[in-house]
Parts: C-alpha cells; structure tokens; sequence
C-alpha cells in the first residue's frame, strides 16, 4: 500500500511494501489514489514520494509477472500520469534503491533528490524482460539515447553520484530523506514544471547506424539473452515515434518478453539464488536461528592463483586481510597476480585507482603463520593434499584464537578428516571457490558432521559480503558442483569415442548457451590435472590405470584425455590439448585434425565402431546425465532444495541464466520425460553407472509436479 500524510502544504506518499517495496497491485492502487487526493488538496502545494525503510522501490513485484497471472490495473503508468498531470511539482525522495519500476515511478516525478548511497538503475534485462512503464522512453529523454543504452541493456545499477552527473538526480542530500524531501519540494514550489516533465522533451536525433552497431555488440555481449535486443527496439522507438505511439510500442515488447520462456527461466534465477540463501542443517538450525560471527579480519594460506585470488575477493570487499605463504617468492609472485588483476578491474571500469589502492593497503602479506594469531578467520587455499592440509589444521587451531573459523577451499577432501586435525571441529568449514576465484560467483560452501550453525552462518554470510552467491552443501565425495561435472565430462568423451567430434560436442554446448564447450574447458584448467586426479584415485583403489584400461570395477572408462596428455598435450598452457593454440598461453582455440588421428587411433586399438551422432543426442545425453546426478544430491540430502543446482551450475559454470539452470531445465522438459530417457540410456549403455536412473526422480516423475513443490514434497516424504 501507500501511505499520504501531510506536514504544513507538503503531501508525503510513502509507499509501503517491505521489505523492498515492490510495487504490488496495492501499492500501485494507493500510489494512485494517495497522488488523487494530494492534487485534489487545495491545500495541498507540492508533493513527496519516498519509500518506507531501506528502500525507494525495487520496482514491480516480480511475483505478478508469473506464469498466467496478469497485471491487475492500476498499472505503474496509470498510477503516474496524475504525477505528469500536476501542476504542483512532484519529487522523488529516493534512499537505497530506485531499481526498474521504482525508477520509472521517480522518472514521473518532476525533481529527484537522493542520499550519497543511492542506487538506481533498470534492472530488468536481468530478469528477462524490459522497463514496461515508459523506462526505455522517459530515460532517454532526460539523460540521451546513448547512456540509456548502456543503463537499460546492462540492467546495471548507478550509484547517486554517477546518476548526479547523468542528470536522473537533480541533489544528493545528507540529511534524513523524508527531511530533505519536504524543503527541496517546498523551494521549487511556483516554478515553471513544463520542462521537467519527461514526456514533453525533445529527444535527440540518432542515426540508425547507433542502433545497427548496439544490436551487433548486444548480440556479442549478452549472447543468446533476448530482452536486450528487446530494450533496443523499444528505445529505437523513443526516437523514431512520438510519445504515445512509442510507449504502445514498448507495451507490447514488454508483453511479448514478459511470456517468453527466457523471463520464466530469468525469473525463477531470481529466487532460486534467495532461496538458496535460506540454508538449513540436517539438525534443524538454519539462517532464521543462526546468527554469523563478525569477521573483522581475514587470513589466506596459500597465494597460488586460488588463494591470491580469494584474497582479492576479501580486501576489495573492506576485510584486512593477512596472506601466508611459505616462500617468499611465491608471496611476490601472488602480489603481482592480485596488482595485475586489481589493474584490469581499473581498466574495465569496475574500480577506481583509488579503491584499487585502498584495497591493497589492506593486505598484509607475510611468511610467517604466527601472522594469523588475531585473525577472524582463515581460508586454507594451498594444493589438493590431505596430509599437508592435516598439517596446516593442526598448526592453525594452536596459532588462532579459540573462536577463529578454519575454512579450506578443498574442491573434493573430507572436511571431517580435516577438521580431525583440530580440536575445534565445530569451526571447521570447506569454503569452495572456483577459478579464477576473484570473478567466478559461486561460494560452495560444505558442512561437516560437526560443523556449528554459527560457523556455516559465518561463511554464508561472508559469501553475500564479498559479493559471492553462496550455497551451502553437505560432504561427499567432490561435493555438489564437481560431483555434477563428472558425468558430464564422462559423457562427453564416451561421445567422442563414439563418433562425435569434440569441436560437435563444443559447438552444441555453447550453440544451448554454456559459455565453453566441456572440451574447451579441459585444455583451459589443464588436461594433466585430471590425468594425476585419476591415477591417484585408482592407486587408493589397488588399480593400476593404464591406457589400456577399458573397464574399472565394472565401469567403462575412456581415457583419451590421457593419451593426450602422454603425448604432451596439456591444453592451453601447452600450446596444443583437444584444439591447438599455436603456442603455450595463447586463447585462441583451433581445431586439430591431429587430435581427430589420435581419437581414430584409439577407437580402431579399442575396435569402437564409430557413427554419426545428432546434435540433439549429444546435448541430452551430456544433460541428462548431470541432471540424474543432480537428482542423486537431492535424494541424499547434500544439498536441501532443487534451487541449489541450479544456483551451482548458473554461477560456478554459467549454465545460460534464460534456461534457469538444470534442475529447471528438467523441469521445463517434464519430469516423466526425463526419466523415460535416462531409462532408455541405462537401457543402452549398462556400463555407465551415471545412467542408473535416481530413485528421487523416478518418484517425482510419478507426481507431474512443478519444481516449486519438491522441495516440500520431499521433506514430508508423504507422496513420494
Ligand atoms: C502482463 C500484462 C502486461 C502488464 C503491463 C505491466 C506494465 C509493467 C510496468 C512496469 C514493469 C516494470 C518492471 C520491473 O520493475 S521488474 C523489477 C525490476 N527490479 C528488480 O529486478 C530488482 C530486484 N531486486 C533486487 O535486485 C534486490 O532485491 C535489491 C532491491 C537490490 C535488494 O537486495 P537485498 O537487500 O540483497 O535483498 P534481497 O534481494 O534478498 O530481497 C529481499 C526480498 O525482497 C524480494 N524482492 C526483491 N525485489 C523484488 C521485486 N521486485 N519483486 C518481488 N520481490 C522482490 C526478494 O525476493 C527477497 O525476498 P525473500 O526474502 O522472500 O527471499
């Protein structure tokens, strides 16, 4: 709803939805019949809009645009033409965000006034859909078609001196909002408004050539993403139409979107990321009862390109921070990698050089581990070794102070094993990065048997804090997100062996959206990782892994990516691995007609027949087989809610936000298909244990229901 009180000749409209003030069917009724009775007021001389607690508005209440629900009238523009109608001005007194809606509520008033910390922006693009109140029309009339562009196709937000200097605030104010509302509204009282209303500016001239050169970038940019073509055609519209039939135009472009898949999947995005926020323990306690501790300080041990880069992520968020190694040199060359990365933030606009410099002054980097006596807590980041990270546990549960919260970032150990070098087990947690870990998003962060409420409250907090999407998962063998990875790396090489290229298999992965095909992947993290994880695995085991090998414990295995690596092909780093580079380092990947020899050659050693395989098969066979996984997590319990899968797989291996991530994906192609097919694989290739079908979604496939309602059905277990 909205609120309407008065001080003296002053109307203040409060707009009042916490804890974000989306802009429900309520509060756009009360928006429009609090500005009714303010114009009607003789009394009345001038009028503020503010938002109730932290927040202007963060626009329209995402819920209402779900699937089959239309929008209850009054819409936003319906509730804010009366503010372009009035003769008394209208300023929007904006504290913490003015985001999409919200924005175009404050791009109705006449005058913006907003506090330092302020945030605006049109956040749409990021949840599939446009500005749809006159957003992609009134911006551009007031800061130009070309900022407009960048704002509304990025979906980024602005913060009130950068939105000072573009023009959408008229004064950033220091005092209490509301405050400041009342005496800035009261001094442009009797001044001429026609100039300040948006819709009746002129609109610069644009050649179509802006438009033409926008679509290519766009396209290059936000690759298989539609909403942000669409927020060009309506902004093109600005330009070309006059008001009213331009914002018919962005009407119907935002109805089209609002249906699409891409939004449904954007949108479920949205709140499988705040869902999966709302962690819970086997034992009951979750983020509602468990409070974190603070963390003031922070320690890093290791400054390999992990934990230099976790150490980036902890200064750059305001956490001094102290970084261990044990070899100077080592230290030195970490340095550089955080410098040289601080500098390409700079360079790309994500930092000035003086918060780069600020950040650095944070770091405390040493060779000594006493150095990690006062710290709050510390993040081991060194190389995969369990003895060695048994070491530094123990020695880091005598040097840290008792409440001191020990995290690695394992991506596969035992987080029990580790914390049984210490006496503090309830304080041991796996912190698990991906890499580069200064911009990948994902924080998957793993409970152990005994690790507290407290401390995973810590982590999860702390995740948010240094702007990562973290998910809590419990332990097993790699975790969720790797353990995921598994069938899908096998998968594809089966396809390889079988007759697929792995340029096809690359080629289908980015043509659905994945950032890099599995086989460009490998060559960038390194084919001799794999090749050293699997030995070592099979040692642990008595077996002895040869290139012979074609079966262990009964499963088949394929191990190209090792003759590969026998014959010096390491990826990137080596000049050649599945696509030759030209020479070590370099990005660009060319296919190899010699990989395609090598690949022949083994199918003929091995007497694998080899056929053509479709597209359509290649990608169902490497997601389905990732999903069935998946549904294998969920059915033991390693993480509590289909939302972090796909949470996982969005932000630590860029599933394509607009098809929602794979358990969404699931969901969208029916359950009783999906399990049909893996059926049918398991059928056809029994050697693949990835195949056995999940107990889980054979269950859920009986039920036909939506991914909204697993997650109850499997905790109360009564129809399942
Ligand atoms: C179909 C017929 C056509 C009808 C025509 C209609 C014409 C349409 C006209 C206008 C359309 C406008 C489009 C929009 O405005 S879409 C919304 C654009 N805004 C956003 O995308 C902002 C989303 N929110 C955020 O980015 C953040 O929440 C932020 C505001 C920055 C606050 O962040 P933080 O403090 O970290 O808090 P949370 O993100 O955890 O959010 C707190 C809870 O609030 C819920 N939330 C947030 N925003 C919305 C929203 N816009 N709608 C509904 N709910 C929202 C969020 O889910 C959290 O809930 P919970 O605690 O339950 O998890």
């Amino acid at each position: 709803m909205a609120n309407y009180t008065k001080r003296d000749e002053v109307a203040v409209i409060e707009l009042n939805n916490p804890p974000v003030n989306a802009l429900s069917f309520e509060v756009r009724s009360g928006l429009q019949n609090a500005l009714k009775s303010a114009i009607d007021d003789q009394d009345v001389k001038c009028i503020v809009i503010h938002g109730k607690g932290k927040n202007f508005s963060a626009g329209a209440d995402i819920k209402e645009f779900g699937a089959g629900t239309k929008q209850q009238k009054p819409w936003i523009t319906d509730a804010c033409r009366l503010a372009d109608e009035s003769s008394k001005p209208v300023v929007a007194a904006i504290a913490g965000t003015a985001l999409g809606g919200g924005l175009e509520v404050a791009l109705f008033c006449h005058y913006r006034i907003g506090t330092p910390s302020c945030r605006v922006g049109f956040p749409e693009v990021q949840i599939g859909i446009l500005p749809g109140a006159g957003g992609t029309q009134r911006l551009p009339r007031l800061i130009g078609v070309n900022s407009s562009i960048d704002m509304i196709t990025s979906g980024r937000h602005v913060m009130a001196e950068e939105a000072m200097k573009l023009g959408i605030l008229d004064k950033i104010v220091t005092e209490d909002i509301i405050e400041e509302g009342v005496k800035f509204a009261k001094s442009v009282v009797g001044l001429d408004l026609a100039h300040r209303i948006l819709k009746n500016r002129k609109i610069e001239a644009v050649s179509p050539k802006v438009f033409d050169d926008e679509i290519s970038r766009v396209k290059k940019k936000y690759k298989g993403y539609i909403a942000p073509l669409f927020c060009l055609k309506a902004i093109q519209a600005s330009v070309q139409l006059p008001y009213d039939a331009s914002m018919e135009q962005e009407l119907q472009l935002f109805q089209h979107l609002v249906g699409s898949n891409q939004a449904k999947a954007q949108q479920y995005a949205f709140f499988a990321e705040r869902t999966s926020a709302r962690w819970q323990l086997p034992t009951g306690a979750n983020s509602q009862n468990a409070s974190p501790l603070p963390v003031k300080t922070a320690g890093v041990i290791g400054a390999g390109t992990m934990g230099a880069g976790i150490a980036l992520c902890l200064i750059t968020s305001g956490i001094p921070t102290v970084l261990v190694e044990q070899d100077q040199k080592f230290l030195e060359k970490g340095i550089k990698t955080m410098e040289g990365d601080l500098r390409g933030s700079v360079a790309l606009k994500k930092m000035t050089a003086e918060q780069a410099k600020k950040a650095m002054l944070i770091l405390k980097p040493s060779v000594n581990f006493e150095d990690l006596h006062d710290v709050d807590l510390v993040i081991e980041a060194v190389y995969e070794n369990l003895a060695l990270k048994k070491e530094i546990f123990a020695k880091l549960d005598k040097i840290c102070q008792p409440q001191t919260i020990l995290c690695t970032n394992t991506s596969s150990l035992d987080i029990d094993m580790i914390a049984e070098a210490t006496k503090r087990m309830d304080k041991v947690v796996g912190t698990h990065f991906f890499a580069p870990a200064y911009i990948m998003k994902l924080q998957e962060n793993v409970y152990g048997k005994n690790t507290s409420a407290e401390t995973v409250a810590t982590v999860m907090a702390l995740g948010r804090r240094i702007r990562k999407v973290p998910v809590l998962v419990g332990t097993c063998e790699s975790f969720a997100a790797n353990r995921m990875l598994h069938p899908y790396v096998t998968e594809a090489l089966y396809l390889v062996e079988e007759g697929a290229s792995p340029y096809e298999v690359d080629q289908v992965l980015e043509d659905f959206g994945m950032p890099m095909g599995m086989f460009r992947v490998s060559d960038l993290s390194g084919l001799d990782i794999g090749y050293k994880v699997r030995r070592e695995a099979a040692k642990r085991q008595g077996i002895d892994l040869t290139l012979g090998t074609r079966f262990v414990n009964g499963e088949r295995v394929c191990l190209l990516a090792d003759v590969l690596v026998e014959k010096g092909r390491l990826g990137i780093k080596s000049g050649k691995g599945w696509y030759n580079y030209g020479s070590p380092g370099k990005k660009e990947a060319i296919p190899d007609p010699e990989v395609l020899d090598i690949i022949e050659e083994h199918c003929r050693k091995f007497g694998i027949k080899k056929q053509k395989i479709s597209s359509q098969e290649i990608l169902e066979r490497m997601q389905l087989a990732l999903i069935n996984e998946g549904f294998r997590i969920l059915e033991e319990g390693i993480v509590s809610k289909p939302e972090d899968i796909d949470v996982i797989w969005i932000y630590g291996f860029g599933w394509p936000k607009y098809m929602g991530g794979p358990m969404f994906y699931a969901n969208e192609m029916k359950l009783k298909n999906v399990y049909r097919k893996i059926c049918d694989f398991h059928q056809k290739y029994p050697f693949s244990i990835h195949w056995t079908p999940s107990k889980l979604l054979a269950r859920l496939s009986e039920t036909d229901l939506p991914i909204s309602n697993w997650t109850s059905l499997i905790n109360s277990n009564s129809k399942l």
